[in-house]
């Protein structure tokens, strides 16, 4: 069958690319239906992620969050229809120590490789988690956004020591609001509390025990653990208020990309002894686990249907245009596509 890719080829050039695939292979055909846009499309999209970087990895399909339905499995396991969320990272080997997001070898869609803007996707029968009928879609199509705070989350509660009475969240956008909303879930005794720029996304987190604006922070507070969730420019004046307000031998979880080197206060990092934790993408594990999480919490997920921000419905490349465009002026939460090309 001949299958139609929308690639990005230059920045906010888009072009349709026709793919001879067979259907007598161990893929599972899937069909896209609601996906979500990343800060990192957003930096190809505009080409912000610098020219080196463009150069490599354009021309490629954009979109490495979303959820599709089944149209084919050879096995035939799976019903046609099933609800699957696909899981963008495809690892080619096992390590003990090393997960799957972390290993070298491993492809990430729309980082190099196709993601998931296309007709039809040919998925290893690992690479989709099948979802619960009835989960509200629009929140389903940013699941990969979720199950990254929920990596984090893992790699923290494996890293840092036990004392967990105060937590930071440096971040007031999607990301920051993800990891509160899981931290306060997940602990519901301790103290969460989110740092941000802008009163009117702060007065989004009404789950959180205390909010404040990065410049007008009380003095006497300490926090045991932060996340931090800002990334760009804005990752260097986090982090580095993080490690003023952290207490000592607590630890920093970075997730926010930056695309420059960022300068930090590694005096202070030695001499609080902090515990600095990379965290990067996610894997299958962490995709089950998510799953799990809004299946278990109804509430949860009703809270992040706060936000779903801009719903477009794709028919067009120059649809697919207006939703990138649409998303860099919305000033809240994530923008839904339907797929419907
Ligand atoms: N590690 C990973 O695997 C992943 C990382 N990311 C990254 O996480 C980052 C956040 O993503 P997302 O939440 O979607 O982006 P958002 O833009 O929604 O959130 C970032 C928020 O941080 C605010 N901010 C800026 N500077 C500071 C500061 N010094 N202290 C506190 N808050 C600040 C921004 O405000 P304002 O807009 O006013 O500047 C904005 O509201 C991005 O870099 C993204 O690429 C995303 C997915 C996966
Ligand atoms: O968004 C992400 C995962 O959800 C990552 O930040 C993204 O994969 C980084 O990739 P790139 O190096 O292409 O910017
Ligand atoms: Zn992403």
């Amino acid at each position: 069958m001949i299958n139609q890719v929308y690639r990005l080829v230059s920045p906010r050039q888009f072009e349709v690319t026709y793919k001879d695939r067979s259907l007598q292979s161990n893929y599972v055909v899937i069909r896209p239906t609601y996906l979500s846009i990343c800060a990192a499309d957003q930096r190809y999209y505009t080409g912000r992620r610098g020219k080196e970087a463009m150069a490599k990895k354009l021309p490629m399909a954009l979109i490495h969050e979303g959820i599709g339905k089944v149209v084919y499995d050879p096995l035939n396991k799976i019903k046609t229809g099933t609800k699957v969320v696909m899981i963008p990272n495809t690892p080619f080997e096992e390590d003990e120590y090393c997960a799957e997001n972390y290993l070298r070898s491993s492809k990430f869609r729309s980082s190099g490789y196709d993601g998931f803007m296309q007709d039809y996707l040919f998925m290893n029968r690992d690479r989709i988690v099948e979802l619960p009928e009835g989960l509200d879609s629009h929140v389903s199509a940013f699941i990969e956004l979720i199950t990254i705070a929920m990596h984090s989350l893992v790699r923290f509660e494996a890293r840092s020591h036990a004392r967990r009475n105060v937590f930071g969240v440096w971040g007031d956008g999607n990301l920051g609001y993800i990891t509160s909303l899981i931290l306060k879930r997940r602990y519901p005794e301790s103290k969460v509390i989110v740092f941000g720029k802008n009163q009117y996304k702060l007065d989004h987190f009404s789950f959180v025990d205390e909010t404040h604006q990065i410049d007008e922070i009380p003095e006497n507070i300490s926090i045991d653990h932060a996340f931090e969730a800002v990334g760009g420019k804005g990752s260097q004046d986090a982090i580095n208020q993080i490690i003023d307000y952290i207490y000592p031998e607590g630890s920093i979880s970075i997730m926010g990309v930056s695309e420059y080197p960022v300068e930090i206060n590694t005096r202070m990092i030695l001499e609080k002894g902090i515990t600095v934790i990379g965290s990067s993408r996610s894997g299958r594990s962490d995709f089950v686990n998510t799953v799990e999480f809004m299946k278990e919490h109804p509430e949860f997920v009703e809270y992040l249907g706060t936000l779903v921000g801009e719903v477009h419905e794709v028919r067009t490349i120059n649809d697919i245009i207006d939703a990138f465009e649409k998303d860099i002026t919305s000033s809240w939460g994530k923008t839904v596509i339907e797929w419907k090309i």
